[in-house]
């Protein structure tokens, strides 16, 4: 089982570590792939011939590939379970993990190179076969798996799961791909492409309109268009797992005892340094979570902001003089946990509001640890709240639906399955969101807008018409207050808004935008 030593021993669980494949294979992996005389060997047997029986951690990455291209499953939600079902140990998982992860996200890539070497349009091939296939060229080119491993494992894996009808077609086709390696198949792939976009999205495995879609979004918030290329590279990279302890309910101890690193970016985080996370009983009890560091600043910043004056000699306080919060769009909790533990902290309340029920039941599940006089949980459309409880806010978090644009890395099919319509249909949702957001705040009060895309038309498009449509609202210094709540300088702000990068801050690219509600006397007057 040498192979699976060789794949999975970078401990990064995500099939790139932030380099590109060809890149890793010619450092460290291209000798220990060949045989003595430089050649690559493979099994004299035939492949019917072969084993039958699928090595358990591919079979576990094929399941997942299956699921993802057959039912539109998450990767990231059916690889756990397939994991425990199969009773892989840490090693396997992680073999597992890579294997899976890495052929969804250089899928696109992948699917290039088998079409150069596949007798048919691959529309026309058995999706199972295809997967299969997927996962064979992607221990060949992107693994420092040893061809005839990654070969033969993938013959036993198709006549295990398939039948031994389609194994001399992978087998045949495999050959054929572990010919050249990465740099040279892309290489061929983009040889005659004229569009930069084109190639970027061969060499980084990326569709060509997100590739687009990125270069302008750096642009959009003040950046260089030429780190597209490190984004897309962060992209590929397994993120490191950030975890919080929930403000006056939860501690790290354990985690910083157990190897995890303290978080540099924000206080109360750190970073995990792997392994299951479910031995340490503050994550089973939940008042240590697991949260993407932007979004624990995001969610910190809209709490920190000072309030302004709701009138004269007021501040935006609810009837009873305690403040009260929103979070319009809740699911599945993560800003809401944090949001809750520091509203208990400080006396406030916090209404956690989300549309789907099941979702909903997840904010429930992630506020459980907070003291419950400090939260309540609301099904519906947030777009209702903004007349039902009009005015009544202090502070008010809108992290709409997005396309996810700024967490790709940790979503490895998602790239493929979104389009360039997705934008085009959230935009109405999110201005709607954002509207109730503000007609829910207290004069005085504040309104975080919030995504995880940095795509201009879900962010800076849209404060851009808030600001337009509404006279009753300022818009506040979002990049100050995002290095207000920060352990450094985060040089995140442009042109009062707030963007962070996987690629400068190692963590999702989350936007903010943060609004005050003016004093009504200022509203009547303008
Ligand atoms: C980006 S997610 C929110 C993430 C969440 N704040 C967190 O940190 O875990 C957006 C959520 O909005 C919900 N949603 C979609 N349409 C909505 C609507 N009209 N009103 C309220 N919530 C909605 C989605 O179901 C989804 O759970």
């Amino acid at each position: 089982m040498n192979e699976r030593a060789s794949g999975s021993r970078r401990g990064d669980g995500g099939g790139g570590g932030g380099r590109r494949p060809e890149r890793r294979r010619d450092a460290q992996g291209r000798e220990r792939n060949r045989g003595g005389h430089g050649r690559r060997q493979f099994s004299e047997q035939a492949p019917r011939q072969r084993s039958r029986s699928a090595d358990p951690a591919r079979l576990v990455a094929f399941e997942v590939l299956r699921a993802v291209s057959r039912d539109d499953a998450y990767a990231n939600l059916v690889l756990p379970q397939r994991v425990r079902h199969h009773h892989l140990d840490r090693r396997d998982a992680g073999f597992a993990t890579e294997l899976a992860y890495g052929a969804l996200r250089w899928q696109g890539t992948y699917d290039a190179v088998l079409a150069l070497n596949v007798d048919r349009p691959l529309a026309q091939l058995d999706p199972a076969v295809l997967d299969v296939l997927r996962l064979g060229v992607h221990q060949l080119l992107g693994m420092r798996v040893p061809p005839h491993a990654a070969l033969n494992q993938t013959v036993a894996l198709t006549r295990a799961v398939i039948g031994a009808g389609p194994s001399s077609l992978v087998n045949a086709v495999l050959r054929r791909v572990s010919g050249k390696d990465l740099a040279a198949w892309t290489a061929e792939l983009t040889a005659a492409k004229d569009d930069a976009a084109e190639r970027d999205a061969i060499d980084y495995a990326h569709p060509a309109w997100i590739v687009r879609a990125l270069r302008q979004s750096l642009v959009a918030h003040g950046r260089a268009a030429d780190e597209v290329h490190a984004l897309l590279e962060a992209d590929n990279a397994a993120p490191v797992v950030n975890l919080i302890a929930l403000p006056g309910v939860g501690k790290l101890e354990d985690a910083l005892e157990a190897g995890a690193q303290p978080g540099d970016l924000v206080e109360g985080s750190a970073l995990s340094g792997g392994g299951d996370l479910g031995r340490w009983s503050a994550v089973r009890e939940g008042t240590v979570r697991v949260q993407d560091v932007g979004s624990q600043l995001v969610a910190r910043a809209v709490a920190a902001v000072p309030l302004g004056a709701a009138g004269p000699g007021e501040t935006a306080k609810g009837a009873a003089g305690a403040e009260r919060w929103l979070d319009l769009c809740a699911g599945p909790g993560g800003k809401a946990a944090l949001l809750g533990a520091l509203a208990a902290e400080r006396g406030a309340t916090l209404l956690a509001n989300e549309a789907a029920p099941h979702r909903a039941d997840l904010v429930r599940k992630a506020l459980r640890p907070v003291p419950e006089a400090a939260w309540e949980v609301h099904t519906g459309d947030g777009r209702d709240l903004g007349h039902e409880l009009a005015g009544q806010f202090a502070r008010v978090i809108a992290d709409v639906p997005c396309t996810g644009l700024g967490a790709l890395r940790r979503r490895p099919e998602a790239r493929w399955r979104r389009t360039p319509g997705d934008l085009a249909e959230l935009g109405p949702l999110q201005r709607d969101l954002l509207d109730a957001a503000i007609d829910a705040a207290a004069p005085g009060g504040v309104v975080g807008y919030i995504t995880c895309s940095p795509h201009p038309a879900e962010t800076t498009t849209v404060v851009a018409d808030a600001l337009k449509r509404r006279h009753d609202v300022e818009l506040l210094d979002a990049g100050a207050a995002l290095d207000a709540v920060a352990l450094r300088p985060l040089g995140a702000g442009h042109e009062r808004t707030a963007q962070l990068w996987p690629h400068v801050h190692q963590t999702d690219a989350m936007f903010l935008a943060l609004f005050r509600k003016l004093p009504a006397a200022t509203t009547e007057e303008s």
